[in-house]
């Protein structure tokens, strides 16, 4: 472990990765929803990946609670972030709740390492089930379930694991506009319990009435990181999307209005 660096922080430092992500500074705070948004091809994906220790970046580092995130061991890291991939395939057709399963397995016990027992586990899975509402389909085939709820489901994976950093790559690409609030919602819960979040999103209304910080990025560069009213000011909009657009309504209702 080296140090310097505070604990309990999610941080990129002077992450550089050709063509995709220019000198990226960003330290994720526990207990809140980050939303990290921007126009297609300005590395949101390749940031979350490095955070998550699956991207490698040329150059810069990336830290865990005061950690190095590529010194740690894979478990380590597993137990700490869960990660939700863009565009979530399932490779094989298990059962929901087989699935769900998959992301209580870094908490198994193994030689030299304790975990958490059965029971443990199989309660850490139901109540990830229940939290994206699909106890009712927990014995389906995933082959069989819809787009949206195959995301449900890849969420309550990342659930079960009870991480203490959750990033979620667009999560709500698939999701109705009511299962997108639910999902949103069972985000910002997490967040109470202390959990950092950061989930990209399109959806600029999502982002302006569910995260407490927004990350803009444009072109491989963050380009405004703030409160949600600043961050995506109507000059941002402009600057970044090339829309006018403004912000009509109140704190947790706002609604875009788009102009030209
Ligand atoms: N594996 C890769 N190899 C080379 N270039 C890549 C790779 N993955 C992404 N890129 C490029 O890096 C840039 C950033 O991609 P990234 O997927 O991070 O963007 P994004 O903001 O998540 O976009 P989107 O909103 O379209 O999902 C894009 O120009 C993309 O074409």
């Amino acid at each position: 472990m080296s140090s310097g660096q505070p604990r309990d922080e999610l941080s990129a430092q002077g992450v550089q990765v050709a063509g995709r992500l220019a000198d990226v500074s960003l330290t994720l705070a526990p207990a809140q929803v980050t939303a990290i948004c921007g126009p297609n091809g300005a590395g949101k994906s390749t940031l979350l990946a490095a955070l998550t220790g699956l991207l490698v970046p040329q150059d810069g580092r990336v830290w865990l609670n005061g950690g190095e995130l590529a010194q740690m061991a894979d478990r380590d890291r597993a137990r700490a972030i869960g990660y939700l991939p863009q565009a979530g395939e399932v490779a094989w057709d298990l059962s929901v709740r087989a699935l769900v399963g998959l992301g209580v397995m870094p908490w198994a016990a193994a030689p030299l390492r304790p975990g958490i027992g059965v029971a443990e586990q199989a309660a850490r899975v139901d109540s990830a089930l229940a939290t994206m509402d699909l106890m009712a389909m927990a014995d389906r085939a995933v082959s069989t379930l819809s787009g949206g709820e195959r995301a449900r489901a890849l969420l309550a994976r990342v659930l079960a694991g009870q991480p203490r950093w959750i990033l979620a790559d667009e999560p709500l690409a698939h999701l109705d506009l009511s299962h997108a609030r639910t999902l949103m919602a069972a985000l910002r819960a997490q967040a109470r319990r202390g959990v950092g979040v950061a989930v990209v999103v399109h959806d600029l209304t999502m982002a302006m009435n569910h995260a407490a910080r927004v990350v803009v990025m444009h072109e491989g560069r963050i380009v405004a990181d703030g409160p949600p009213v600043e961050a995506l000011s109507p000059d941002v909009l402009h600057e970044v999307w090339g829309v006018r657009g403004r912000w009509l309504g109140d704190v947790g209702e706002w609604a875009l209005a788009i102009s030209g």
